[in-house]
């Protein structure tokens, strides 16, 4: 368990005795899920139905992408922000590296990014993304049932039209004693984020302002689910979209990645009127996460905080009760 000062960490275990809908074991991982979500934005998610041997041969397979030449790596191309290769650079980080596939529960969409990589499109690779990718997106909606049914909103309300990115991703190491950023304090654009690493720890999340806490002890078999922007304002505010960081140091790789739920373009995101009431106001504008996406990447030179984005794109000014 991550444990800093007095903070302790939300490390939720899912047993599949209790993944049952509507029993008493389904309720109470509900009920802290929900909890975890509004008060950190984030918790590790202990889940064995994903075998640690997957973990290992998809582990195995990002070697083996990592090291592919530049020419082809820099293929790896897409119209949509964040969505492609970026090597390592100032913007980001010198120490990060990290390819983009859209559509990644989609085999075929696997199978076209192998191409690119590989003359023989890699099957092995193929299989074992496609594996990892379509039990990320199981969990991840896994998860979104039980915020739903901690809400006791209807399983319709959470419009399931989005497509998974994973991200993946490589951070080398600093010079030797220095403790040094990998990937830049953000909140994730999306709805909602699960990561997994492999043994190398560097995932950091604020907890109070400025204050940042290591997720050091990740189990084998964990993930962190990561609450993001567009959740947060699907759910009128009440979960927070959790600010998190790598900081690296140590002299090994670290290897991570990313699966990220994307609503499909013109997919409106609107808080259900269940969670607006005068107590909560309307916070957001309806949008399409398309156009704040757009709104993301235009114009960097805005420099609006990552954290403050869907608040400067979305935010109702007074606030309006349902
Ligand atoms: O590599 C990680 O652990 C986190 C990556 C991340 O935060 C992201 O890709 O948005
Ligand atoms: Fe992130």
């Amino acid at each position: 368990m991550a444990v800093d000062a007095e903070i302790v960490f939300p490390v939720i275990e899912f047993h599949s005795s209790d993944l049952e809908r509507g029993t008493e074991g389904w309720n109470r991982l509900c009920k802290r899920v929900r909890e975890a979500c509004e008060t950190f934005g984030c918790f590790e998610v202990v889940y064995e139905n994903i075998s640690k041997n997957i973990r290992e041969d998809v582990f195995g397979l990002l070697k083996e992408l990592f090291d592919v030449p530049v020419e082809r790596k820099q293929k790896n191309t897409s119209p949509i922000p964040f969505h492609g290769w970026v090597g390592p650079c100032k913007e980001i980080s010198l120490l990060y590296e990290g390819f983009g596939l859209g559509d990644a529960s989609n085999y075929d969409s696997i199978k076209s990014f192998a191409q690119v990589m590989w003359p023989d499109g890699h099957p092995h690779f193929c299989d074992i993304i496609h594996a990892m990718t379509t039990q990320m997106e199981e969990l991840n909606k896994l998860i979104w049932l039980m915020i739903i049914d901690s809400y006791g909103l209807g399983e319709k309300s959470l419009n399931k039209n989005y497509k998974t990115l994973v991200r993946m991703m490589k951070y080398t190491p600093p010079q030797p004693g220095e403790y040094e950023s990998g990937l830049f304090a953000h909140t994730d654009k999306p709805l909602s984020t699960l990561i997994c690493e492999y043994q190398i720890p560097g995932l950091e999340i604020e907890v109070n302002d400025g204050q940042w806490i290591k997720l050091s002890n990740l189990s084998p078999s964990s993930f962190v689910f990561v609450v993001g922007d567009t959740l947060k304002a699907w759910s009128n505010g009440r979960l927070k979209a959790v600010t998190h960081r790598v900081m690296m140091n140590g002299d090994k790789d670290r290897y991570s990645i990313s699966a990220f739920a994307i609503p499909n373009e013109i997919t409106i995101i609107k808080a259900p009127k269940e969670l607006i009431d005068e107590q909560h106001p309307q916070l957001y504008n309806d949008f399409d996460f398309m156009d704040y996406l757009l709104f993301v990447s235009s114009d960097p030179k805005k420099r609006i905080n990552s954290g403050q984005q869907i608040d400067a794109f979305a935010a109702l000014s007074p606030p309006v009760s349902n």
